[in-house]
């Protein structure tokens, strides 16, 4: 046993120990069901050691203006040293029902948290406990899509649309009450949805002379499959959170009074992770249904992490420096 100390013999038990933990979890042993969405509390393998259970206490929500201004139609509001914004549309007397100004405050604060370099993840969602959105305000709509007083018509929804897409950190669609119509295309381009007990899902287009032919209809088609979507579409049925889960619409079901903190609680652990990893996986998971859009983005997260290397440097600083460029350092890589 000469050359072996006691901290090599340590070392190798905490190895081993880390390996029993990663191979057997308690809680995966028989007798214990353990629920997909719980999967990652309770562990004692090595990772949890270190990181400890995600904190479930309420945040301190500050609230955000836009530009001075308030907002009318939403509330934007960052959890204080968190990371963490919440973007609230607030007609709960109109089942949160977007009318233009509600889209365009939208794209506002959707933009606020993109450009924050402190915020990591966003959770949008609706006020009360009755609706996430109901879609589109029919009382707005005119010939040409929806006109607030003394403006055109506008379908600017399709717009926060492909923002939510291409916006570089999750989006978390927090719902409770009913998620219809064009409510329900915006929680289905979110990243993750969240639903309370008492959510309901739906389309409604057909049935009031309206429909998504676009992410309305392809990324529900990814989401539950071409059978279900056109069900979905054809029928305008409503379906019960518990559907809506079977159906792959939505992440996870929670009890209404815990919706939030179970959000919160997913954003807490979203932000543990490399921002850097979670932005590519964004665009990877997008790219093939966006197309060159997607692309696009994938392709510029490539650039940005270029634009970090010496490589990369190397080019900018040579042609500020009025000479040749020396790449011969950099090796190519198999
Ligand atoms: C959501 C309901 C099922 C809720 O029912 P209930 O709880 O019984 O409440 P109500 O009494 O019906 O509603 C309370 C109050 O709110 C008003 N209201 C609710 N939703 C809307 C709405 N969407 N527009 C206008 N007003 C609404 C309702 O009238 C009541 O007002 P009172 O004054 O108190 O009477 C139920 O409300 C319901 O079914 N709502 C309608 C759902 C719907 O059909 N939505 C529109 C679908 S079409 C759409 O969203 C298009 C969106 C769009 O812009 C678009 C454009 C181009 C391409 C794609 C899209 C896209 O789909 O995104």
């Amino acid at each position: 046993m000469a050359g072996i100390t006691g901290s090599d013999v340590n070392a190798v038990n905490r190895r081993m120990a880390s390996i029993a933990g990663h191979l057997i979890p308690d809680q995966a042993l028989p007798g214990n069901s353990l629920a997909l969405s719980n999967c990652s509390s309770g562990l004692n393998d090595s990772y949890h050691r270190v990181h400890g259970e995600v904190p479930t206490h309420a945040p301190q929500w500050k609230k955000c203006n836009d530009s001075g201004k308030e907002f009318t139609d939403i509330i934007y509001e960052k959890a204080v040293g968190e990371g963490i914004a919440k973007i609230t549309i607030n007609r709960p007397e109109r089942r949160n029902s977007f009318r233009p100004q509600t889209v365009k405050e939208l794209m506002r604060a959707f933009n606020d948290a993109r450009d924050d370099n402190t915020i990591g993840v966003i959770i949008f969602t609706g006020k009360g406990t009755q609706a996430f959105c109901s879609g589109g305000d029919q009382s707005f709509r005119g010939k040409n899509g929806y006109a607030d007083y003394d403006d055109f018509g506008r379908l600017n929804v399709l717009d926060l649309q492909v923002q939510i897409r291409r916006l570089p950190k999750p989006v978390i669609a927090m719902v409770a009450g009913y998620a219809v119509g064009g409510g329900h295309v915006l929680h289905m381009v979110c990243d993750i949805t969240i639903a309370a007990d008492n959510a309901v899902f739906g389309q409604t287009g057909p049935k009031v002379g309206s429909f998504d032919a676009g992410y309305g209809a392809s990324i529900m088609d990814r989401l539950i499959g071409p059978k279900r979507a056109r069900e979905m579409w054809f029928m305008c049925r409503f379906y019960k959170a518990d559907e809506a889960e079977k159906m792959g619409l939505v992440n996870t079901v929670v009890p209404l009074e815990k919706l939030e903190e179970e959000t919160v609680k997913w954003c807490r652990e979203i932000m543990r992770n490399s921002p850097m990893a979670i932005r590519v996986l964004k665009s990877a998971l997008n790219a093939i249904d966006d197309g060159h859009s997607g692309l696009q983005q994938i392709a510029g997260d490539g650039t940005l992490l270029f634009y970090g290397t010496e490589e990369g440097s190397e080019g900018k600083n040579s042609y500020l420096e009025r000479r040749k460029p020396d790449f011969s350092r950099f090796p190519r890589l198999p």
